[in-house]
C-alpha cells in the first residue's frame, strides 16, 4: 500500500476538494467562465427531487465535459450477465462454489468479471448482479463505468488501486469499496493477482442501516468511511471507455483520459471502508441473534425492512452465549443469501467453504451448520471463545438470485455440497421410544 493516498472521511457527507487551488468555485456552482478554464458538469446519482437525506449529486470541474468521446459500439460481454436472468432454470438446491481459478492469460479487472447470478432488471433499477473477478493485469488505457448499478467490490486476494473520476482509492482484502453508478474508473493491481466479489446493485444506493435500539453508535460508524480527494489525469492519447448499459458492454474511443476532474464538491462519490473497524454487536446472554445485526450497508426498497440488498459481515469476535447453540442455526428464509469468504474459516462450515469460494441459499432453501459443526457445537464447553482469523460476508437480497449458465456448468460448482448435511442423523428419543428400547 502506498502511503501517499489521502482521503476525506464520513459516510454521505458533503465534500469539497480541489487538486489545484482555485479550481473549486466559491459561492456558486456554475460561474459564467471558470477561472482556470475548466468545464462545469453536474453528476446526479438520485432524482433532483429526492428528499434531502437521500439526494445524491456532485458538481465536477473538469478539463473536458464527459460528452467528448466517439460513439459507443457494442462489444462482447464475455462472462458478464445482467438481469433479467433467464439463462437457465433456477434450482431450489443449496449451491456452493470453489474459488475462481486465477487467470493464466493477460486479464484485466473488467475482462476478469464472471457473473454467478442475479435478480431483477437494470432497466427497472431493481435487483442485483453477483459477480466474481480474477485478474492479473492493470487497466492503463481502458476505463469502465456501469450505468446499471453501483459496484460494491469485496477484494479477497490482492490489493486494488482504483483511479476514479473523483480521485484514487485503494482496497485490500479485508476492506471494501463502493463505486457509484456511472463513475468512471480503472483498476490498477498492486499485487500480481487480484480476486474478489462484486455486488452490482441495480437498486437504491447503499446506505448505513438504521440502528434502532442500538442507539447513535455502532456497527459501521460513519466517520470510518473514506472518500478520495480530487486527483486528475491530464493525458492525451488513445483511450477506450467500456460502458455497461442494460446488460451489454459498449466501447467508445476517447482521445484523453476521462479521469480529468480537477475539483469537485458534493455527496455522490466512491468510498472505502475497512471491515476491521466494524463495531460488532452481539449477545452477552444467550442465543444467536439474527444476522441482520452484522449489516454494514443496506440498499432498501420501498417496503420497510425489506432490502434490495444487505451487505453483512461475520468478523472476528467473542462468542460468549450461555446454554446456547452458538453457530448459525438451521434456517429457511424468505430472503436470499449469497455468501463469500475473504479469509479463514466460517463458523457454520467445518470444511468445503473456502476463501474465495461462494454459496447460495435461495428463498426457503434449508441451510445451516454442517454435520461436523453441529456435532462439535452441541458438545462444546461454553466458555468465552474468541473467533479468530475469519471474515465471511453475505449479500442478502429480497429477490431470488438466479444462477447463470456459467454458475451451473462451471467445474468450480460443488456437486457434492449437499453431503455436508447428510450426517445429521435422527437424535430424537421420545419417552415411548426410550421405554421400548
Ligand atoms: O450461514 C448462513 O447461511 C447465514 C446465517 C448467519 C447467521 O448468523 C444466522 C443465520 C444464517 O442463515
Ligand atoms: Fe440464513
Amino acid at each position: 500500500m502506498s502511503e501517499e493516498i489521502r482521503y476525506q472521511s464520513g459516510f454521505g457527507n458533503e465534500f469539497a476538494t480541489e487538486a489545484v487551488p482555485g479550481a473549486l468555485p466559491r459561492g456558486q456552482n456554475a460561474p459564467q467562465k471558470h477561472p482556470l478554464g475548466l468545464y462545469t458538469e453536474q453528476f446526479s446519482g438520485s432524482p433532483f427531487t429526492a428528499p434531502r437525506a437521500t439526494n445524491r449529486r456532485t458538481w465536477t470541474y473538469r478539463i473536458r465535459p464527459s460528452v467528448t468521446h466517439r460513439p459507443y459500439e457494442e462489444i462482447p460481454t464475455g462472462l458478464i450477465r445482467s438481469g433479467p436472468f433467464h439463462e437457465t432454470p433456477t434450482t431450489p438446491n443449496q449451491l456452493r462454489w470453489d474459488p475462481l481459478p486465477l487467470p493464466e492469460s493477460e486479464t484485466d479487472f473488467v475482462d476478469g468479471i464472471v457473473t454467478l447470478g442475479g435478480s431483477g432488471d437494470p432497466a427497472m433499477q431493481t435487483g442485483v448482479a453477483i459477480h466474481l473477478y480474477a485478474a492479473n493485469l492493470s487497466m492503463r488505457d481502458r476505463f469502465f463505468y456501469s450505468a446499471d448499478g453501483e459496484f460494491l467490490i469485496v477484494p479477497q486476494l490482492g490489493a486494488l488501486r482504483l483511479h476514479t473520476e473523483l480521485g484514487i482509492l485503494e482496497a485490500a482484502p479485508g476492506e471494501i469499496c463502493v463505486i457509484p453508478r456511472g463513475v468512471k474508473f480503472r483498476v490498477v493491481l498492486l499485487e500480481q493477482h487480484a480476486r474478489g466479489y462484486i455486488c452490482e446493485n441495480y437498486g437504491l444506493p447503499f446506505r448505513l442501516p438504521e440502528l434502532g435500539a442500538i442507539g447513535a453508535n455502532g456497527l459501521a460508524n460513519p466517520r470510518d468511511f473514506k472518500i478520495p480527494v480530487a486527483s486528475y489525469e491530464d493525458h492525451e492519447g488513445e483511450f477506450h471507455i467500456t460502458a455497461k448499459f442494460l446488460g451489454r458492454l459498449w466501447s467508445a474511443s476517447i482521445d484523453h483520459s476521462p479521469l480529468d476532474v480537477v475539483a469537485w464538491h458534493g455527496n455522490y462519490a466512491p468510498y472505502k471502508y475497512d471491515l476491521a473497524l466494524f463495531n460488532c454487536i452481539n449477545t452477552v446472554s444467550f442465543d444467536h441473534p439474527d444476522p441482520s445485526i452484522y449489516t454494514v450497508l443496506s440498499s432498501p426498497t420501498a417496503v420497510p425492512g425489506t432490502a434490495n440488498c444487505d451487505f453483512a459481515i461475520f468478523p472476528p469476535r467473542w462468542l460468549v452465549a450461555e446454554h446456547s447453540f452458538r453457530p448459525p442455526w438451521f434456517h429457511r428464509n424468505l430472503m436470499n443469501e449469497f455468501m463469500g469468504l475473504i479469509f479463514g474459516v466460517y463458523d457454520a462450515k467445518a470444511e468445503g467453504f473456502l476463501p474465495g469460494g461462494a454459496s447460495l441459499h435461495n428463498c426457503m432453501a434449508g441451510h445451516g451448520p454442517d454435520a461436523e459443526t453441529f456435532e462439535r457445537a452441541t458438545n462444546a464447553e461454553l466458555k468465552p471463545q474468541h473467533l479468530e482469523d475469519t471474515l465471511a460476508f453475505m449479500f442478502e437480497t429480497s429477490l431470488v438470485v438466479r444462477p447463470t449458465q456459467f454458475a451451473m456448468n462451471t467445474r468450480i460448482l460443488q456437486h457434492e455440497y449437499y453431503e455436508c448435511w447428510q450426517g445429521l442423523k435422527k437424535r430424537f428419543a421420545s419417552a415411548a421410544n426410550a421405554e421400548s428400547t
